[in-house]
């Protein structure tokens, strides 16, 4: 591990900021080696589960909507750090729920679930925004504010974080980059195509440096090749550390990068390892 005296560079390098919590410190040499830094190191800033614990573990879940009848119904599984995971099912089978259950969107009717070493049936107000930095949330209706710049949306995340309006600027252009949308800063969300949309709402869900990102059906409406862009800067994150869960119909996406599904359908539920993940390594 590295020092520094410097405050600044250690708040603009997202590394230290969990790692400070360990007391450890980083040298970055300049506002882009901190980059860099962010990138190869944010995933594993995951410090809130143990290392051999899972990242989201659902125990005999239940979930309704008011007195509705039971969407999900004793769901259990768990999703051990840096897999990557596919959600899918016929449409109206509760892949959004289960997802919002994991984003702590929606609290469970029954059952225990526990995300990045938080209990969600017993967050407390408090805990919340600590959960909403660890998951990273992309959900069908990208939420994308027209009134702002893209840069403005994906600033939006950071403010309730306290960074220094410079650093949280460092970091939103660290997320636009990643998604490749340089030079895109300015415009407003509506002059950019669908799939550039997409990206942007990918930008403002990473931004927080999430060791999970949901996405629901992120690819829905794109032509290939913007989908697979996409999936590929997923992988990249993936790559990296951070915990997958992606909703999708699309079987040809799933097919070419499955390794495990989770299967939600009507009355059932199926959890299906489609390929051994070292085979995904390699
Ligand atoms: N907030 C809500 N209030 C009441 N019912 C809801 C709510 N959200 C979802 N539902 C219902 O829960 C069921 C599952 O919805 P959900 O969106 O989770 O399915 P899905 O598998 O993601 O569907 P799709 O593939 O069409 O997006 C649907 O019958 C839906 O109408």
């Amino acid at each position: 591990m590295v020092r520094t005296g410097n405050r600044a560079l250690l708040a603009v390098c997202p590394a230290p900021v969990a790692l400070a919590q360990q007391t450890h410190t980083i040298r970055c040499a300049c506002g882009e080696a901190a980059q860099r830094y962010y990138w190869r190191l944010a995933p594993f800033h995951a410090s809130a589960p143990g290392p051999r614990q899972p990242m989201i573990e659902f125990q005999h879940v239940f979930k309704s909507y008011g007195r509705g009848r039971n969407i999900l119904a004793d769901i259990t599984f768990k999703v051990s750090p840096g897999e990557f995971i596919f959600v899918s099912g016929p449409s109206g089978a509760g892949k959004s729920t289960l997802l919002k259950l994991v984003g702590g969107l929606e609290p469970p009717s029954r059952g225990a679930i526990q995300v990045h070493g938080q209990r969600l049936e017993k967050l407390s107000a408090r805990a919340r925004p600590y959960l909403r930095r660890a998951v990273g949330v992309i959900l069908q209706d990208t939420h994308l504010l027209y009134d702002r710049s893209a840069f403005e949306n994906v600033m939006l995340p950071l403010a309730v974080t306290g960074l220094a309006p410079e650093l949280a600027s460092a970091r939103a252009r660290a997320a636009m980059e990643k998604v490749g949308l340089s030079g895109k800063e300015a415009l407003n969300p509506i002059e950019l195509s669908g799939g550039e949309q997409q990206r942007l709402a990918i930008a403002r869900a990473i931004v927080n440096r999430p060791a999970i990102l949901i996405a629901d059906e992120p690819t829905a409406n794109l032509d290939r090749d913007n989908a697979r862009r996409i999936l590929n800067v997923f992988r990249d994150f993936n790559r990296v550390g951070v915990t997958m869960l992606i909703a999708s119909h699309d079987e040809a996406l799933m097919a070419e990068h499955a390794t495990r599904t989770l299967r939600v359908e009507p009355g059932r539920f199926t959890d299906v390892r489609t390929r051994p993940a070292a085979e995904e390594q390699a």
